[in-house]
């Protein structure tokens, strides 16, 4: 019968989601401890913990395949008996994962994340044996509640706020086809789009819902989505440049207060997203006066650590972004933008890629130099 709700449950998230799961909630129990022999002074095996532990290929539908009840106890722990006086520990439970997904509460504490391969969390530690402290009794493993939350890979990350063009972006430069509308919040979902070049280099973009004032507070879809730019090489801002207004119970914003305030709900969702390149989009420079309000915010756009001064304590940012270019386009109206806008994105991405190998030469010569450093240490004492 729960197998039954439980293929049914994936049945109804394959029809929403397709095969694409990004978030997945799991009950964990530890297994309980044996019981223990008063006559004989004996003890309980230890309950199995569950562990949740990260592989490569592998998907959160995979895990919903394999726990269709969306519940993982660990093994129970052996009695003591008359032969075997220490009863045996129960089994541990592994639940493999993705590589690249965060362990979390219902409180919404990360409990961990596992970013490499083999990367692993004990989530619910089983109960002890039952002893004399007991009174023989095993004692029940830990339980709680746990989500799965699945970081995307892709090389940019799309971040703005609702209707800014984000979606119609991710269509003209990828192979993607994301639903475009007129209202906010048309975007649900996460997407990931494909940029092909002709020397059949590939870069990944993943398209995000939008983000608003107070995101951080879960207005609108919250900001819990921003997870999916924590292993993107860049991150893409896409702002209107005649500002939004969400409805009339929120104050209109102007285009460069957009940029202002996008900054800040990344930095309240995590501070070191803003460690990563960022290239600001401005769309929409088709439509009237676009041109003109360009060119009044253009320069206090390239200097964000004096513009966000001019702000309230409540909108600024205290770590101001520092784009490394901020490219007026037309996505939806003109051709030409959308290919100079892929030009642009896969000469900055192979800019990053060789700083990246410096990096590593260098990280890995300051390795060397340091365990030369400790060998020739005991000579020097
Ligand atoms: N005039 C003009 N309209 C545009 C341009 N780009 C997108 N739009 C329109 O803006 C509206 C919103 O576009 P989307 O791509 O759905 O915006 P989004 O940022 O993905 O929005 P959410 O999914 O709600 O976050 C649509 O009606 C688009 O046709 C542009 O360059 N010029
Ligand atoms: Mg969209």
């Amino acid at each position: 019968m729960e197998l039954l709700t439980g293929m049914k449950y994936i049945l109804q998230i394959r029809r929403k989601i397709g095969s694409f799961l990004d978030s997945l909630r799991i009950h964990v129990r530890g297994g309980v401890g044996g019981m223990g022999q008063p006559k004989y002074g004996g003890t309980g095996g230890k309950g199995g913990s569950v562990i949740i532990q990260a592989q490569e290929k592998c998907d959160l539908i995979t895990v919903l395949k394999s726990y269709p009840s969306q519940k993982v106890r660990g093994g129970k722990g052996g009695d003591s008996g008359q032969k075997c006086i220490l009863g045996r520990d129960g089994n541990d439970s592994y639940i493999h994962v993705p590589v690249g997904v965060n362990v979390i509460t219902q409180d919404n504490i990360i409990l961990g994340e596992l970013n490499e391969p083999g990367d692993r969390i004990v989530v619910a530690k089983g109960g002890p044996g039952g002893c004399p402290e007991t009174g023989y009794s095993g004692i029940r493993g830990e339980n709680r509640t746990i989500r799965l939350d699945l970081k995307l890979i892709a090389d940019i990350g799309l971040v703005g706020f609702p209707n800014a063009g984000k979606s119609t972006l991710l269509a003209a430069v990828t192979n993607a086809r994301p639903k475009i509308a007129s209202y906010p919040f048309t975007t649900l979902r996460p997407m990931v789009g494909i940029m092909e070049y002709s020397d059949k280099r590939t870069i990944t973009m993943a398209d995000l819902p939008g983000l608003i004032e107070g995101a951080h507070k879960n207005v609108g879809m919250g900001h819990e989505f921003l997870r999916h730019c924590e292993r993107t090489k860049l991150l893409l801002l896409v702002v209107d440049v005649l500002g939004f207004r969400l409805n009339m119970k929120f104050p209109f914003r102007n285009c460069l207060e957009t940029v202002i305030l996008l900054n800040k709900e990344i930095e309240l969702y995590r501070e070191s997203l803003l460690d990563k390149p960022a290239i600001l989009v401005v769309n929409k420079m088709d439509l009237p006066d676009a041109s003109k309000n360009f060119k009044e915010i253009e320069e206090r756009l390239k200097n964000m650590e004096e513009t966000v001064q001019d702000y309230p304590s409540h909108l600024r940012p205290l770590k101001p972004i520092k784009f490394d270019e901020i490219i007026p386009v037309s996505i939806k109206t003109r051709r030409d933008d959308a290919i100079r806008l892929r030009k642009t994105l896969r000469k900055y991405l192979d800019i990053y890629a060789e700083q990246e190998d410096d990096d590593d030469a260098e990280n890995k010569l300051l390795e060397t130099l340091k365990s030369k450093h400790v060998e020739r240490g005991p000579l020097l004492a």
